[in-house]
């Protein structure tokens, strides 16, 4: 978790990633050559229905609601059953869904997620191949998608590149949880040229100042990681959130979603009481897909369970 900690947002870090992303010579000039070269952003809206995270908040906060937000990692079992299953957990109920690329060094997930990227990734999936199932599905989805993605990605194939992409995709929010702030403005601006909200994570040993900065920062919403650690469903949820949900809404009047260990309904109706505007449940979904004996009978079983997480919302 050390490593993690020292890559993300909160803590600074002269993090190598920095100077592989955006060389010093990397300048304005050549930025706007690029960004002239790029599918201009509207032709993705016209084909996209549903909105963004911020006003799905509003819409919730209007209606005294909290945020239900599932996790799930791409191509798990397969990639048809990740379209159905975003079909399901759309029907279900769900306000965004957090759909994950998977990746080979996901250095801030617990063994259930890694566990999924490994499946996915020796199946064959890849980020083009999860965008054109999202450029397939969205239109057909009433929920926002977050993508995640550890920051490689992005690296590999160019910030603007990349935006346009995940637009063209339909995608309309994006969670990279190993970017450091400081690295945040550049990706910030290319997010909102396509009207992608980026999503940016505190966790309980942020310090405040910077805690502070990141809640400035973030769009859409503020990812608040419950506990120390890696993703995985725990017993309970830290009472430490309750503080933190405090001290966060001190500084800041956007929406806070809790994530990291929320795995039951108890824990999802306890975050809400805490004062959270949203609820992130990975781990658990992740694994009703991947351990189930067949997709259809995951599909099933994931379906109960965003409705008993729905249920204990309502
Ligand atoms: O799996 P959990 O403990 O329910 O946590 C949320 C989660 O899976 C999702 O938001 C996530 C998956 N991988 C991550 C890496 C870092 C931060 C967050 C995540």
């Amino acid at each position: 978790m050390a490593s993690f900690l020292k890559a993300t947002h909160f803590i600074h870090s002269n993090n190598k990633l920095e100077n592989h992303a955006f060389p010093h010579s990397y300048n304005n000039t050549q930025r706007l050559k690029i960004s002239t070269s790029v599918k201009p952003p509207m032709a993705a809206l016209s084909t996209t229905p549903t909105v963004g995270l911020s006003e799905t908040f509003t819409r919730l906060r209007k209606q005294g609601k909290v945020a239900l937000i599932p996790y799930i990692t791409a191509g798990d079992p397969d990639m048809s059953t990740t379209a159905e299953a975003l079909k399901v957990l759309d029907r279900c109920g769900s306000d965004i869904i957090e759909l994950g690329v998977p990746y080979s060094d996901p250095l801030a997930d617990g063994p259930v997620i890694q566990a999924a990227a490994t499946r996915s990734l020796s199946r064959g999936t890849n980020f083009t191949k999860v965008l054109s199932m999202l450029k397939d599905v969205v239109p057909q989805l009433s929920c926002p998608i977050a993508l995640f993605t550890y920051y490689n990605p992005i690296i590999k194939r160019g910030t603007e590149k990349f935006m346009a992409t995940v637009r063209d995709a339909g995608v309309h929010g994006l969670v990279v949880p190993d970017v450091p702030l400081e690295e945040t403005e550049i990706l910030r601006k290319e997010a909102a040229r396509h009207n992608i909200e980026l999503v940016l994570l505190t966790t309980p040993t942020t310090p405040t100042i910077r805690m502070k900065a990141i809640t400035e920062a973030s769009e859409g919403f503020v990812y608040l990681v419950s506990s120390v650690g890696v993703t995985g469903a725990r017993e309970f949820v830290s009472s430490k959130v309750q503080s933190l949900l405090i001290d966060i809404k001190e500084a800041t009047s956007k929406p806070v979603a809790v994530g990291f260990g929320i795995s039951k309904p108890e824990h999802v109706k306890q975050v809400a009481g805490w004062g959270a505007d949203g609820v992130i449940v990975g781990s658990a979904m992740v694994r009703i897909l991947g351990e189930a004996k067949s997709p259809e009978e995951g599909l099933k079983e994931l379906e109960v369970f965003a409705k008993s997480l729905k249920s204990a919302l309502s």
